[in-house]
């Protein structure tokens, strides 16, 4: 099978986590894509879904789901969306697509993170996929040289100005083995906007997407 057909699979079996009538979290990228595709195709009548970018909000409305503000709602049951890498413990690598900040938003209002991915992202240790950032632009050259005392290296990714109008950093050179320690060290950097590590939005269930099938990993809350 190939990639965008691992992406099609789970795409497909991420709407069993959609309840009928109920306001549903919805990330951004490819993978899902796949999801807000089948969801419009599956005759599953949702209240409405909260989005975690201009991108799936516009793919969301152009198939006719109904997309609320975040800050009309309360709290969600379910937030679907793909990542970079997971690990074995449901922390995950976020933000190639720039819209960590908001993705982490959105999944801050759920109870339960269900990760859409295929099984080239599962990995033992986060870190080899570019760590994005999104840093406010007059903090970017301290934070790359923070990143740099760190032994890894940190390059604005060009051309790319965020939902939020801020900027991305990618950083290469990291082997995160703490990722809740890392997450919080870093988010308290001043500038940071948020850091791509998602340790306390972990998710509780990842649905990978294997030569063998769907697998259903759980981690819990
Ligand atoms: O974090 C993200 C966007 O900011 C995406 O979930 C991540 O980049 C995975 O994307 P794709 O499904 O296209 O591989």
């Amino acid at each position: 099978m190939t990639q965008d057909e691992l992406k099609t699979l789970v795409g497909q079996a991420a709407l069993q986590y959609v309840q009928p009538g109920t306001v549903i979290g919805v990330g951004t990228g490819s993978t899902v894509d796949k999801f807000i595709d089948a969801l419009a195709s599956s005759g599953i009548q949702i209240a409405g879904a909260v989005s975690s970018s201009v991108r799936s909000t516009e793919r969301m409305k152009s198939l006719g789901i109904a997309v609320l503000d975040a800050d009309k709602v309360t709290a969600l049951g379910v937030y679907i969306d793909g990542a970079d890498e997971i690990d074995h413990g449901g922390n995950m690598i976020k933000g190639g697509g720039a819209a960590l900040t908001r993705e982490k938003i959105v999944a801050d209002l759920a109870t339960q993170f269900v990760c859409i991915a295929d099984e080239s992202k599962l990995v033992d240790a986060l870190g080899k996929f570019p760590l994005p950032v999104e840093v406010i632009p007059m903090a970017a050259a301290q934070i790359a040289r923070r990143f740099a005392a760190m032994g890894a290296e940190a390059t604005l990714r060009a051309g790319v100005v965020t939902d939020n109008s801020c900027h991305i950093l990618d950083v290469r050179g990291l082997t995160i083995t703490a990722p809740l320690a890392f997450e919080t060290e870093v988010n308290q950097w001043p500038g940071v906007v948020t850091v791509g590590v998602f340790a306390r939005h972990r998710a509780s269930v990842c649905l990978l997407g294997t030569a063998s099938g769907v697998k259903t990993l759980a981690f819990g809350q």
